[in-house]
């Protein structure tokens, strides 16, 4: 598939279809509107409606696999003297109507040698219309500013930032927000780092519009430099970020500086209705989308036998690990509970029993010659040190312990296609080496300190305490290729599940596929 292409667009109505066809083709699209000769120049706000409209139409065509971007700078220029310098190589050229000479400069300029794709050639093809209206505010500024997290771009940031772009005439100031305003938001580990927001934004404006100065800023407060740069003229917010433009406002006025244009767009809605995602197309449905599919890639692990297929099972306390075990044993993986290994491996006789009591005495004993939980714990909780001592007798037997029970299930006759090896510990322990990929589980700290209260009957303090001693949500991730959120109802934790399980066995079919062709 050639990567990215780009469509000449001459018939907004055609859009739908001019999509379908083309994403086949290519993952990421410029569209360059072929705009009248005779409404060329114009004010750039004047095709801030179309451009919106194109982006929010797209979405009932095309899903965000096709990444579309409008170019805004060619709109700027006299018709004639327009020429295309865009950031990425341009594969291929569609056109949604008949224009080869057009389509053949464009080839030359972009270097492109596949020929044009022509679509669809309509009779009754309308020209591109721009906004001829008062009602826009068709103001232009030197110096405009906006603001937002930008995490995994969509469609209402595509829009925001297009507005912007089209009313600036020299310099854009974007601040985006760090890790430390983010926390309240829906799955804030799945959040990209900061560094990487700004690259992919940078990207997104350059290739719509290479003529401006961007200052893109990362920011720890919502009002970021407009709190001291004299140079600004106008702030872009949408309908539900208006509050905080007329907030910059205030903080402005009592600054001395002066007063920014505020523009705000209109929020562009999701359309979906189901009680977990967002009514409004929003980065927190992309990340709650990634629930149960892969979001990195595997380590690769040779020296790991391929069959059994190992899956760590991990998570914080109370994430709901065990109904997620239970859950992926009733699709038909084979479940080691780690915790029950080690329930056995504390037992009389085994070489760990004998370790323990070693280290601490025979009066961790019980009357029946059993190690006694209760007297153990207080030995080690709240004793860093006699914990390490406890663990490194512990995690290495429990290992020993698996490892044996692996084999009995590989000699077996009929060896189980996945197993998964649930342990709260798994990533403090190190036994991720032992598994071809880690899944795991994560749930908010106020649900899973709810939780913990609520389940071992325990103060909120104790709760919290608990909490702190695990690996915290943003290292889980991490070290995970596939993330689960019971912070919503069991049904939606069911149907990560079944996309993680799927995934897995087509990927595993394949897999076994290919190797016997072989
Ligand atoms: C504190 C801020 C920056 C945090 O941004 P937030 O986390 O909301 O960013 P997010 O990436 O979600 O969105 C960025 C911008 O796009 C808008 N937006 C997001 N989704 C949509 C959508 N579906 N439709 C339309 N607009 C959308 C947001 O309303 C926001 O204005 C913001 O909320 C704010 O208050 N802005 C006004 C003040 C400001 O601009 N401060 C920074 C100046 S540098
Ligand atoms: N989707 C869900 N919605 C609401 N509550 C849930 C959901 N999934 C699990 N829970 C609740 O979370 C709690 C913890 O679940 P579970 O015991 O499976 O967690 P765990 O991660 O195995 O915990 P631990 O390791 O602390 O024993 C339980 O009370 C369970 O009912």
């Amino acid at each position: 598939m050639a990567s990215t292409g780009l469509l000449v667009v001459s018939n907004i109505k055609q859009l739908g279809q001019s999509l379908r066809s083309i994403e086949k083709y290519v993952n990421s699209l410029y569209i360059h509107l072929n705009v009248p000769a005779s409404t060329l120049p114009t004010p750039p706000p004047v095709w801030g409606r179309l451009i919106s409209q194109l982006y929010a139409d797209s979405s009932s065509y095309v899903d965000n696999k096709l990444d579309l971007r409008v170019l805004v700078a060619p709109l700027r220029q006299q018709h004639d003297a327009r020429t295309l310098k865009l950031r990425k190589p341009i594969d291929i050229i569609f056109s949604d109507a008949h224009h080869p000479e057009l389509c053949d400069r464009l080839r030359s300029e972009l270097n492109i040698s596949k020929p044009t794709i022509f679509l669809q050639d309509t009779k009754g093809c309308t020209d591109l219309q721009a906004d001829s209206g008062k009602s826009v505010n068709q103001k232009v500024f030197p110096n405009v500013v906006l603001g937002g997290t930008f995490d995994r771009i969509h469609i209402g940031h595509k829009i925001f930032l297009t507005q912007a772009v089209l009313r600036t005439c020299k310099r854009l100031v974007v601040g985006v927000t760090t890790a430390a305003m983010t926390k309240g938001k829906v799955l804030p580990e799945l959040i990209l780092p900061v560094e990487e927001r700004i690259a992919q934004l940078r990207e997104f404006l350059l290739d719509i519009d290479n003529t401006l100065q961007y200052d893109i800023v990362p920011i720890d407060d919502p009002f970021g430099p407009t709190q001291h740069d004299p140079e600004m003229d106008m702030i872009v917010v949408s309908a539900e970020t208006l509050r905080g433009g007329q907030k910059v406002n205030e903080i402005r006025a009592a600054n001395q500086l002066c007063q920014l244009d505020i523009f705000a767009i209109d929020i562009v809605e999701s359309n979906v209705n189901d009680g977990i995602h967002e009514s409004k197309v929003s980065s927190s449905n992309t990340r709650i989308d990634l629930l149960g599919t892969r979001w990195q890639q595997p380590l690769a692990r040779p020296e790991l036998p391929r069959r059994p297929y190992i899956i760590g099972l991990t998570g914080g306390i109370a994430s709901g690990k065990s109904k997620m075990a239970e859950r992926l044993g009733n699709m038909g993986a084979h479940v080691i509970d780690c915790d029950k290994v080690a329930h056995d491996v504390y037992e009389p006789g085994q070489p760990c029993c004998e370790k323990i009591v070693q280290h601490f005495g025979q009066e961790i004993l019980g009357s029946d010659g059993r190690i006694d939980r209760t007297k153990l714990g207080p030995r080690v909780f709240g004793n860093p040190q006699e914990l390490q001592a406890l663990n490194a007798i512990v995690w290495p037997e429990i290992r020993v312990e698996v490892n044996r029970r692996l084999a009995v299930l590989r000699a077996g006759a009929h060896v189980p296609k996945v197993v998964v090896l649930e342990a709260a510990v798994l990533l403090k322990a190190g036994w991720e080496t032992n598994c071809h990929e880690v899944w795991s589980m994560i749930v908010p700290a106020e649900e899973a300190i709810k939780r913990i209260m609520e389940r071992n009957k325990l103060s909120e303090s104790e709760a919290k305490n608990r909490l702190a001693q695990q690996v915290s949500n943003v290292d889980i991730v991490s070290k995970s290729q596939v993330i689960f959120s019971s912070q919503w109802d069991y049904d939606f934790t069911q149907r990560q599940a079944e996309r993680a399980w799927q995934m897995l066995t087509k990927e595993l079919e394949q897999a076994e596929r290919m190797s016997s062709s072989l």
